[in-house]
This record gives C-alpha cells, structure tokens and sequence, in this order.
C-alpha cells in the first residue's frame, strides 16, 4: 500500500508549477511524511517476522516463561549453612559441590535445600499434609491409582529404544537424592501397628489399602508402608516450613559416581593410577561390593550382589545398576589412556583429570542427545537450552523440590514392565521384570553386554498418564520384612504430598497456562473425561495434586510431557547449567577446557561410552534411536568407528 504512495506520473508532475500554490506544496510534503512513516512501518513489520522465522522471537520469552515465588528456605543459609573457604584458584570441582558459586559457596552443595518456585504448602503451616478446600483429607493415593490411572494396555514409542530410561535415573541420581528415615526393605516396626487404636505417629502417612484392592487385597495387605523424607530438622536445624535436603550434589557433575562427601570418595578410590576401586567377577571389572549388604537369614548368611557407588541407589534396579557399572569402567578406561599418556601426572591428577572430562561427558550426554528427545526442539529454544552455556552467578543453583518430587518423575512412566537380554544375534535369551529385581541386581553379573543389547533393541514405552501395571502393583516377599507392598504411582503423589507441593493450578499457572476458576477450564489440556473423574476426586479444582495434573495433559510442542512438567523440567536443567560455573564449555575459569579439549570432548556420545566399556560390537550414532539391526545395519557403526580422542591433554 505504501508503494502507491512512491509512485508519481510525471506528466503530472506539480513540482514547478506556481499556479498550484502553497496548499499543494504542504500536500505533497504530508504524503512524503506519510511514505516515510509506512516504510518505516514496513521495515518494523519485516524485522519482526525475520525474528519469528528464525526463532529468535522465542528466545525472547525465556525471562517471563517461569516466574518464581520464593527460593531456597533462607533460614537455613541464615541459620545452618555451614562456612566455607574457597580456593578460587581451583581448577577442579570440590566433592560436595561447594565453592561452585564463589559469592554463595554452598549453593549447589549436598546436604542443602531443595529449590523452591513456590512456597511449600501444608495445612499446619509446618509439615502436616495440605488438606482439600473444605478441610478434608486429600483422595486416597492409591485409589487415584487404581481408578484414574488404570490402562494395562501397552503403547511402544517406534523411534526410541529403553535406553532413555536408565540414562534418565542415571542423572536424576547424580541431581538429587532425597533420603527416606529408612530404607523400603526394612521398615521400621512401627509400622507393623498402623491398625491399632493408638496408632505410632509414623502411620500419619502411610497411604491405607481398601480390602477390595485388586492386588493387595488377596495379600490381606490393608497399608502400603510409605515413610516420610529426612528433613532438615534430622541434621539439627529445625525450620518452619519443615525443607528437605539434597544429599546429593545439585549439579550434574557425577557424583553418583565420586560419591557427594569426602568419605565416600576416598572409600570408592583406588589411589593407584588415578583409578576407582572395582571388583573383578571372571574377566570383567564391576562396581565394588557393599561390605554392610551381607545379611543373615536365620543361620546363613548371605552376600547378595550389591553394589557400592557414589549413590546409593545404585542395586534399585538393573538399569541404574547396569549404568553404575558402565560409568565405574569408563572412568577407569580414561585413566588408564591418561595415565599411558602422561605418566609423570600423580594418581591425584589422573584422577581429577579423569573425573573432569567424566562430568562433562554425562553433561553432554543430557543436553546434546538426551533432553532434546525428552523436550523437544521449541522447548530447548525457549528455554536456551540448544545454545553454549551462559553461565550466569546469580541464578540460585539448585534442584528444584518440584522438579525431583514432581516434574521429573513423570518419566516414570516410561519405566517398561520387562528388561530383554539379548544375544550377539539379537535374538533375547532372559527376561526380567524390573518389578521383580527391585534391589537385586544379580543377574547383571555376566550379563552385562546382553542387557546393553537388550536396551538398545527394545522399543522404549511411550509416555502417558499411567505407569507400567507392574510398577505400579509390587509385591515384596523377602526374608527380611513380611510381605508388602510398594505401588510407585501412589508413592509419587504421596511424595509430593510429603515435601508439600503446592497444588497443580498454581504450578500450571506458574508456568504460563491460563488461569482456571473451575473444573471444566481445564480443557485447554486435560482430556475431558479425566475431568469428570477428577470432579469426583477432589472437593476443587484448586485441590489437585500437583503430579496428578502434570501426568494428565496432553503432550505439545514435541515434548513427551504435558507443558507444565517441561516448563518445570527445562527451568530446572536451564538453572543447573548456567547456575555451573564448571559446567563443560563455560570459559574464563581455572576449569575451563581448551578449545582443543572441548572440539574433543563434544565428540563423545554414549554410544563411545558404550564402546569403551562393554563387548557390544555395534551401536547406533544416535544411542537412543531404534534401529531395525536387520534392515538398517547400516546405521550401526562398528565400536572401532568410536574412538575417543585424548591428544589435547
Ligand atoms: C526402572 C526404573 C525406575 C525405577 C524402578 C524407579 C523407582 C523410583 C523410586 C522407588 C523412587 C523413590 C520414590 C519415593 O519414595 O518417593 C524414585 C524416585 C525418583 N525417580 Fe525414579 N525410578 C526409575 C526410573 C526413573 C526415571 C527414568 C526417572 C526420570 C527420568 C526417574 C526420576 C525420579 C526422580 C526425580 C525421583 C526423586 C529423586 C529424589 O529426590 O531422591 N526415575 N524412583
Ligand atoms: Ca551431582
């Protein structure tokens, strides 16, 4: 339109003609402004779009995507956090992550506070359970289980394989660890008495069964022992409200590999040739035995294979066990090339150095293959998530509570119902059932590179609502405690019931969703009849339990999760990047990788790891890909192909 305006005849031209006057001069003077203006217009118009097209538009939400409310309890670093001095010259990470950030030195460290976005919410104000709008208790967890999370069918997702899952355990162990006052194999008496009149105090949480449950029923179980976590108040600081602590390191930096305190690191060292300690079982080398794991059942004693690592969650089951291992190996394969390398460097350089480059490979790991799977292309571009690290000191660097007890475990879903070991011929030879080797690791024993090929050939489970039936109804019967039961879909809302997430609209909201004042206005991403199940459930809409809501909406953008749980899982992994100062390609620190180093170091992918420290002789470039080995062989290098250069050290 404005180039009509540009447009004059010639012929008509009224540039010299004095019989047309002043009005006609002015005229032509506003039209010439008028030009100016609408190409001025345009060219605003056009830079917009060019903005869009290339996708800065969406970088620019980054700031607003996720306001939050409240941080860290402050009381604790006021009242309990330890002092700490720093050499600032330090080229390597401390083993409890202190001195990350050198202004806040305890930012980030094991044994603080998870982050918060919002305030916790619990009806005393303290630590008792929030409560629904009109005072009565929340809906039963293990119902919600059974009635709103109920579908056995299963549904494959064609282009993953089940890798994903242990690689994402993996590195919510190396984030966070939230202890419980016991452990799920034994249970503290007081539990046995939750049906009694006067009832012990631990009973408060346990989720009841109903006789008619249709797993536990027939086991005459009528609780599911579930334990509150250790807070803050076990390590003699008190605070209101109650704040659970991160026993693990908040950054990703390996720690389930190091251990998050001194004493485990020293105790999982060789000190020989920069190496951790490993057990050889036949020819191969595995994580060291857990000398207190040796148990007696009546006048024998037992040593199960359990395994001790820098977490210890590592036996929970055979995929984090099998990743355990694999990352023992790896670290003592990049010793051992060091060492051959360098052997002047002292066993203490060789292993700093070691455990430098393995920190930044499980950091390239998550953000260059793993998360972009889990998020989606728009979701890493909002939240700057594709881009070099743009590490930044006043971001408080920390595991947020809704994240480890909410966001992050709707992956859970994806745990599959069985574990496939497979053959050089691909053809599978054992199967074993996650439900069932909870805390029993031993068939990984000789089996290693079987398991490998196993979760690499295996279709991954899509995401969705529900958990895998198995996981979802276990029965333990062990020696050790009488038959029980442990449901993790359950155990997971009452979790965020226990650290008191607040509840579901106002995470949602947080996160940038419209606003909801009833039910129905849930519709924009909740199928509608979930919404009449809901109804029925909770007494408003403002009462749904957190992780509920997230598991229910539907999934956008190419995320595998609804847009408030990868709203609450890209802030988390965006904060504990750019929160880093070690983090593998921040430069201008005594940590920094040279250029060489990290042109290297950007190379490596799990399928190097895999390479390195198993006998699988073929792998996909894509590790998490699913690839038909008979038809696109072609796409599964040889393990020669993978080769790890360390000629910049
Ligand atoms: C076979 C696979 C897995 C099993 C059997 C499993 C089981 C469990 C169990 C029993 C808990 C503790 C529940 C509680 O008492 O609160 C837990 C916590 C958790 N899980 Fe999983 N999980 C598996 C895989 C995953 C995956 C794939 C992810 C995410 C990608 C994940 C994320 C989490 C998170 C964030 C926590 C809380 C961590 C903490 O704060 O300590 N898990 N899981
Ligand atoms: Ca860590």
């Amino acid at each position: 339109m404005g180039i009509l305006f540009w447009k004059r005849d010639k012929s008509s031209s009224t540039e010299n003609d004095p019989l047309l006057g002043k009005t006609n001069q002015s005229k032509k003077k506003w039209f010439r402004l008028c030009n100016v203006l609408l190409l001025l217009l345009l060219i605003i118009i056009l830079f917009f779009v060019i903005q869009y097209i290339f996708g800065t538009k969406t970088e620019k939400k980054q700031p607003i995507a996720l306001k939050s409310l409240a941080t860290i309890n402050n009381d604790y670093f006021k009242k309990c956090a330890p002092s700490v001095t720093c050499d600032s010259n330090s080229k390597y990470r401390t083993i409890n992550g202190s001195c990350n950030n050198l202004q806040n030195p305890i930012w980030g460290a094991a044994m603080t506070p998870f982050y918060r976005y919002i305030d916790p919410e619990f009806s005393d104000g303290i630590s008792k359970f929030r409560l629904q709008s009109d005072g009565s208790n929340l809906p039963n967890a293990r119902h919600l289980t059974i009635k709103l999370f109920q579908n056995n069918t299963i549904a494959y997702d064609w282009k993953y394989n089940e890798l994903l899952v242990p690689w994402g355990q993996f590195i919510t162990h190396d984030m966070a660890y939230s202890a419980v006052n016991s452990v799920n194999s034994s249970f503290p008496d007081a539990l046995n008495h939750c049906q009694d009149k006067n009832q012990p105090v631990e009973c408060e949480a346990v989720i009841r069964l109903f006789p008619d449950d249709p797993v536990y029923g027939k086991y005459n179980l009528t609780i599911l022992k579930f334990m509150r976590l250790v807070t803050s108040a076990n390590y003699s600081c008190p605070l209101i409200p109650s704040t659970v602590l991160n026993q693990n390191t908040h950054f990703i930096d390996a720690s389930n590999v190091y251990g998050s305190d001194s004493e485990t690191a020293t105790k999982l060292r060789l000190f020989k040739g920069g190496k951790l300690l490993d057990q050889r079982i036949g020819k191969e080398s595995y994580c060291p035995q857990n000398p207190s794991a040796i148990i007696k059942v009546g006048n024998k004693t037992e040593e199960p294979i359990s395994f001790f690592a820098g977490d210890v969650n590592v036996n929970q089951n055979l995929g984090i066990a099998l990743f355990q291992n694999l990352f023992l190996r790896f670290h003592n394969y990049i010793a051992d090339k060091l060492q051959k390398d360098h052997p002047t460097w002292t066993d203490e350089m060789v292993y700093q150095e070691t455990r430098r480059i393995v920190a930044a490979v499980v950091q390239i790991i998550t953000y260059e293959q793993y998360l972009p799977i889990i998020l989606g292309e728009q979701y890493m571009k909002e939240y700057g998530l594709n881009r070099e690290t743009n590490y930044d000191p006043s971001i408080t660097v920390a595991m947020a509570q809704e994240m480890t007890s909410g966001a992050f475990r709707l992956l859970h879903s994806m745990i599959p119902a069985q574990f496939n070991y497979m053959s050089k011929n691909y053809t599978t030879y054992e199967v074993e059932k996650p439900s069932e080797s909870f805390l029993r690791p031993d068939t990984l024993i000789n089996n290693v590179d079987g398991f490998v090929r196993g979760l690499i050939e295996t279709p991954g489970r899509k995401t969705r609502p529900e958990y895998n039936h198995l996981i979802s109804n276990i029965v333990i019967k062990s020696a050790l405690v009488n038959t029980t039961g442990f449901d993790l879909q359950s155990y997971d809302v009452q979790r965020g019931r226990d650290v008191g997430l607040p509840p579901y609209t106002k995470i949602r909201t947080l996160c940038g969703l419209p606003k909801v004042k009833s039910f129905d206005d849930l519709s924009d991403y909740i199928p509608l009849e979930k919404i009449e199940q809901l109804k029925s459930f909770y007494k408003s809409v403002h009462d749904i339990d957190t992780l509920v809501g997230m598991l229910l909406e539907n999934r956008i953008n190419g995320s595998m999760v609804g847009p408030t749980g990868s709203c609450i899982i890209a802030d988390s992994f965006r904060r504990i990047r750019n929160g880093d100062r070690f983090f593998y390609d921040v430069q201008g620190q005594p940590g920094s990788f040279t250029s060489d180093q990290l042109c290297s170091l950007k190379k490596i992918s799990l399928s190097h790891i895999i390479c390195a420290t198993s006998n699988v002789d073929h792998v996909q470039m894509d590790t998490f890909s699913l690839i038909d080995h008979i038809r696109l062989m072609k796409l599964k290098p040889n393990c020669t192909m993978y080769k790890i250069d360390l000629s910049a050290w």
